[in-house]
């Protein structure tokens, strides 16, 4: 497979040497209950980086936007039980990595905060925690692997307007921002792994194909702004392609990279996730791996949208499986991926992006 770019950048963080450390876990969030749907979508409309509609109008855009999405959005939550698991899995992330990072150093301690864009626990209730914790040191952690302005420069954005406005003791504390982590080694293996366990699920002799799906974004973010994320996105990809080839060398594996979830009526990155699941069962593709990549945990996009719609779909089609690779969620080896991508910024090693503008610290 081959993929439009090829980069990877990184610069150096100072060292740290601090003894309470205060961990900012971003992600977006999603809606618990169907109630929580409405309000999850106002959020997410209301956010000028997600969605661009003159300012002045936004407050009124996003409710009329936002009313109209709902149902179709209820629609899909009901079928995965109700709402989003994004919550209790986010906070099981969040106590897995603070109980491993605590494990692991002596003279450190550690506390780790789930701070979501769109539903609670939002920001403010977060920075709460960590302010009763007097931290001496910050860590900004996205859930987000890819950079984008969408997520990771709208969650550090939120952070840090809303530090500066109401708490002046973690204003004043030294930060260390990990802005994405595309390529890094321990996210790639536990990426990989989740992929190897559905290879080992087709017999030795067939090919499996291996296709990516990540969360689309609207192109003109990409060609028009430079938003990283395809290109952060296609680095992943290419990253767990090299890892599964060395793994599995004597394997027939091919590689796809499609994007899902579009919504509204502009152009969104492609090829799209459903249209390439057609057309490579269509080109004798047998046995389809379905990988969510940009997603760390199970929510609506992989538990309706590639669980139920795409295998739905899959049916339809002369393929022989139609496999979906687990969610890292609570994996021991994304886990302690994380906790290593940690103490690795915070002993300066880290890489940060020089090539973008999300906020992350790190960027011009
Ligand atoms: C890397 C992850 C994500 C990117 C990039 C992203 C961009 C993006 N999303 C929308 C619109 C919607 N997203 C919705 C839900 C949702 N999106 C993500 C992740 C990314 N979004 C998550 C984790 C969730 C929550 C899932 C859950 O289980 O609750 C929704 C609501 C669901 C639906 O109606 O489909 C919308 C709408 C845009 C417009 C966008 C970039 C511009
Ligand atoms: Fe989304
Ligand atoms: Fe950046």
């Amino acid at each position: 497979m081959t993929y439009a770019h090829d980069h990877h950048t990184s610069n150096r963080q100072p060292s740290f040497q601090g003894n309470r450390i205060g961990v900012l876990l971003f992600n977006l969030g999603g809606p618990e209950t169907l109630d929580d749907v409405y309000p999850f979508l106002l959020n997410l409309f209301s956010d000028p980086e997600i969605f661009r509609v003159p300012r002045l109008l936004q407050p009124l855009i996003a409710r009329i936007v936002a009313r109209r999405r709902a149902p179709t959005s209820r629609s899909y939550y009901a079928q995965i039980g109700g709402g989003s698991p994004l919550r209790k899995i986010t906070s099981d992330q969040a106590s897995s990595l603070e109980r491993i990072l605590n494990a692991g150093e002596s003279g450190k301690e550690y506390k780790v905060v789930v701070a979501m864009r769109y539903a609670p626990p939002r920001i403010e209730e977060a920075l709460v925690a960590l302010d009763g914790f007097k931290p001496d040191h910050l860590v900004f952690l996205p859930l987000y692997p890819q950079r984008s302005k969408t997520t990771t420069r709208s969650s550090f954005m939120e952070a840090l307007e809303a530090i500066s406005k109401g708490f002046p003791k973690l204003a004043d504390l030294p930060r260390t921002v990990i802005p994405a982590y595309p390529v890094e080694s321990n996210y790639i293996a536990a990426l990989s792994g989740t992929i190897a366990e559905k290879i080992r699920d087709v017999p030795e002799d067939e090919p499996a194909t291996i296709l990516f799906s990540a969360h689309g974004i609207p192109e003109f973010m990409v060609t028009k702004e430079g938003d990283p994320y395809q290109k952060d996105t296609e680095s992943t990809c290419q990253a767990a392609e090299a890892y599964l080839r060395r793994e599995f060398p004597h394997r027939k594996l091919v590689f796809s990279l499609a994007y899902q979830s579009r919504v509204g009526p502009l152009k969104w990155l492609g090829p799209e996730t459903k249209a390439t699941i057609v057309s490579l069962a269509e080109k004798g593709t047998k046995n389809l791996i379905l990988v969510p990549v940009s997603f760390v945990s199970d929510h609506q996009e992989t538990l309706y949208e590639m669980d139920i719609l795409y295998r739905d779909l899959a049916s339809t089609l002369p393929l022989k499986r139609f496999l979906r690779a687990p969610a890292l969620n609570t994996r021991q080896d994304f886990i302690s991926g994380l906790q290593t991508l940690v103490t690795s910024a915070l002993s300066g090693e880290k890489t940060s992006c020089q090539d973008c503008s999300c906020r992350c610290g790190g960027c011009p």
